[in-house]
C-alpha cells in the first residue's frame, strides 16, 4: 500500500483500467482502502482519469473565481451554513477564502453560480468545473462503495449512496510571505461523510495520526486526498477513523486547494448499523439529525473550535 514507516499516509493506485465492483483489482484496492479508512481514516488516492490539460484548465479556473473582487466573492450566498463565500473569522485564518458550489456534477447548477459571479455568463468557467468534478465524484463513489463492502454491510449501500449530495469548496490561501509556517486553516474534523481534496502544487495540508502524529500531505498532481468525516465515523459506530486535519503554509506561493464533499442531505439521520453495535463496539454516538450537528457548529463556531463537538452534542457517554 505504500506506506513508509510510521510518518506517511497510505498511498492507494485507483488507476486501473478496469475497477469493477467484483473483480481482482477491485478486491484488492477495496481491502487497501479498508484498512486505510479504519487506521488513518486517510489516504492519497491515485487517480490517472483527469488529463493534464483538465488539471491545468482546473486550478486556472480557481485562481479566476478567488482573485475576483471581494464584493463580487460575497454574491456567493447561501442559506445554509458553509454553503457560500467563506472570510476569514476566529476559526479561519487571515489568509483563508472558499467559495461554494452544491453538485459540481451538474451542469446547471455549476452554472447558477458562475452566473452569480459572472451576470453575462462564464461558459469556460463552468465547464471546466463541471468537467473537472465529474470524474472526482465518481471516484468518492468507488470509496464510499468499497468501504461498505469491506465493512460487510452492502446491504446499505444503495441507502448509503442515496442519502447525500456533494458540495465544492474552492479555496484560496494567500501566500503568507514567510519562513515560518503559517496557520491556513485552523486543525479540524470535517463533520460529513468523506471529503477529497485537490490542490494546485502547492502542499500545506497535515493530517494527524490517532498518536497525535502531524503529518504533511504530499499530493502528486494527478492524486487526491480522501479523508473520512466525523459523519461516516458514526454512521460504522467508529470502525473508521476521522482525523483532524490542518492547513499549514510558508513561502511566497498562493495555495488553491478544491474539497469535495459528500454531506448527509437535509434530515438525514445518522444512526450508527445495528451490524456494527455489539459488546466489543459499544454504541459511541446517539442518532443525530446532521443538519441540527451542522446549525449546533455554525451557532458555536469560533467559540468551541477544533473541540470534537459530535462527541459534545450526540455522545453515548463513553
Ligand atoms: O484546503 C485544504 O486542503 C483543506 C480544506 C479542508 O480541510 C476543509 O475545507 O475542510
Ligand atoms: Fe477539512
Amino acid at each position: 500500500m505504500g506506506t513508509e514507516g510510521s510518518s506517511s499516509l497510505p498511498v492507494i493506485d485507483f488507476s486501473f483500467s478496469e475497477l469493477r465492483p467484483g473483480s481482482p483489482p477491485w478486491d484488492l484496492v477495496k481491502s487497501q482502502v479498508g484498512k486505510a479508512a479504519a487506521e488513518f481514516g486517510c489516504f492519497q488516492a491515485l487517480f490517472n482519469k483527469i488529463p493534464q490539460d483538465l488539471r491545468n484548465a482546473m486550478n486556472g479556473a480557481m485562481e479566476e473565481m478567488l482573485q475576483l473582487p471581494l464584493e463580487t466573492k460575497r454574491r456567493n450566498v447561501s442559506e445554509k451554513p458553509y454553503h457560500g463565500y467563506l472570510g476569514s473569522t476566529s476559526a479561519r485564518s487571515s489568509i483563508y477564502e472558499g467559495l461554494c458550489i452544491v453538485e459540481p456534477s451538474i451542469y446547471d447548477m455549476v452554472e447558477n453560480f458562475t452566473n452569480v459571479l459572472w451576470p453575462e455568463g462564464n461558459i469556460k468557467i463552468s465547464k471546466t468545473v463541471h468537467l473537472f468534478s465529474e470524474p472526482v465524484l465518481e471516484l468518492g463513489q468507488i470509496v464510499r462503495r468499497m468501504i461498505v463492502e469491506s465493512l460487510g454491510v452492502e446491504k446499505y449501500l444503495d441507502e448509503h449512496i442515496n442519502s447525500t449530495y456533494n458540495l465544492l469548496r474552492v479555496a484560496k490561501y494567500e501566500a503568507p510571505q514567510t519562513t515560518e509556517k503559517k496557520t491556513g486553516l485552523m486543525a479540524h474534523t470535517d463533520k460529513n461523510i468523506t471529503s477529497i481534496l485537490y490542490q494546485n502544487e502547492v502542499d500545506g495540508l497535515e493530517i494527524q495520526t490517532k498518536d497525535g502524529e502531524w503529518i504533511p500531505v504530499k499530493l502528486s498532481p494527478d492524486s487526491f486526498l480522501i479523508i473520512i468525516g466525523e459523519s461516516f465515523n458514526a454512521w460504522t459506530n467508529g470502525r473508521l477513523y476521522s482525523p483532524y486535519h490542518r492547513v499549514m503554509l510558508s513561502g511566497s506561493k498562493t495555495r488553491y486547494s478544491a474539497a469535495f464533499f459528500s454531506v448527509p442531505k437535509e434530515g438525514y439521520i445518522i444512526k450508527a448499523l445495528e451490524e456494527l453495535v455489539d459488546e466489543d463496539h459499544p454504541l459511541l454516538y446517539k442518532p443525530f439529525d446532521y443538519s441540527d450537528y451542522l446549525n449546533r457548529r455554525f451557532a458555536d463556531d469560533g467559540k468551541i473550535k477544533s473541540i470534537p463537538a459530535l462527541k459534545n452534542y450526540f455522545g453515548n457517554g463513553i
